[in-house]
């Protein structure tokens, strides 16, 4: 039984460093977003959802990031300190650079997209220079998001970052979060992932994700292989995800574990990445076995997909022990 263990005695579970943005969710459901008329504002951006998801859970956790010097900078930092985050190294932009807004169109239950207006965004601005060391040395684990890498100088915040949790030899954990509004064209998002999975302990992404970055490489791996050549560098656990399928986490002591889903009336597919990322992280900083915490993870998932936000969606840990006890899990 696989478990993973962290530093201990430090002031925080994790820091996480990349994006916050702003979601805006259609209201009006099941119609294109031609017809949608209305929507509801929520924090958003991958890294902010998993942070606000752990932070739910009880765990103790920090941000790195930027925001636009306005009011939709000033809801995300509010936000974030209600939910108890701490936001020291969250630095306000002074160039005129915008909030992230993600629009949300809910067609179905199962035919959901996502509409990303990124243009001249205040979260990556974020400069190396603005990268507390003393923040990611005080944290058990530093979380990144492959956006985060999508050009400069961010690229440079969060490589940064990451030589900071190597040298203070805290965990990294990769969640890929592939969007390809942000990015000029795939070899060059493929080249810069896999330099950054190199250094991560534990990689999270979809099936889809992986393939993106082995497509440069022109192989094309299964699950297996695409574990086995992570652990030729630093990573322990390599968790892919295949939507309503599960997902299967490969360890380098050579397990394998496949999880099940809690089926659930899903209101729109959006956000099961990010709330499986933070109850599966979360209880594996509990110490628990990768099968506990996938089955976590897919309970936080069950839990907001049948939600209308992501963030906001986010499980307490008494809703989600809920879930797990009178749910059906189906393997
Ligand atoms: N239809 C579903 N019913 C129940 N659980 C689901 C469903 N879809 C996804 N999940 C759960 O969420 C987890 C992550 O889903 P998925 O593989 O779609 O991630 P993702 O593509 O990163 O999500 P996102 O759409 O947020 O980017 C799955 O492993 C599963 O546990
Ligand atoms: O990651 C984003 O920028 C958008 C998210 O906040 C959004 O809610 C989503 O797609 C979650 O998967």
């Amino acid at each position: 039984m696989t478990t993973i263990t962290f530093p201990q005695g430090k002031q925080f579970d994790l820091v996480a460093i990349g994006r916050l943005c702003i979601d805006l969710n259609a209201n009006e459901i099941n119609r294109p977003m031609e017809e949608t008329m209305t929507f509801t504002k929520y924090v958003g951006g991958s890294p902010a959802n998993i942070a606000i998801g752990l932070a739910n859970l009880g765990l103790n956790i920090s941000f790195i990031g930027k925001i636009a010097n306005d009011q939709m900078g000033n809801f995300i930092r509010n936000y974030l300190a209600q939910k108890n985050i701490d936001t020291s190294n969250i630095v306000i932009d002074k160039t005129n650079a915008v909030t992230g807004l993600t629009f949300t169109e809910i067609k179905s239950p199962s035919d959901c997209s996502i509409l990303m207006y990124r243009n001249n965004v205040a979260d990556l601005l974020l400069h190396p220079v603005e990268v507390q060391e003393g923040l990611i040395a005080n944290s058990k684990a530093l979380l990144i998001s492959g956006t985060a890498l999508a050009s400069s100088p961010s690229r440079e915040a969060v490589f940064l970052a990451l030589d900071y949790a190597v040298k203070h030899g805290i965990r990294i954990i990769f969640d890929l979060d592939y969007r390809p509004y942000t990015w000029r064209d795939e070899a060059e998002t493929a080249v810069y992932y896999n330099l950054a999975a190199e250094k991560c302990d534990i990689i999270i992404g979809t099936r889809e994700e992986f393939n993106m970055m082995e497509k440069v490489l022109h192989v094309q791996l299964d699950d297996e292989q695409t574990a086995s050549k992570w652990f030729t560098y630093k990573a322990q656990l390599v968790v892919i995800k295949h939507g309503g399928d599960g997902s299967i986490a490969y360890a380098k002591d050579g397990s394998r574990t496949k999880s099940g889903v809690f089926r659930t009336s899903v209101l729109k597919s959006f956000g099961a990445g990010d709330s499986y990322a933070s109850a599966f992280i979360y209880k594996l900083m509990q110490g628990e076995t990768v099968d506990v915490a996938m089955k976590y993870g897919s309970a936080s998932a069950s839990i907001v997909i049948a939600k209308h936000s992501c963030s906001d969606a986010m499980p307490t840990l008494d809703e989600l022990e809920q879930k797990v006890k009178n749910g059906t899990y189906e393997t």
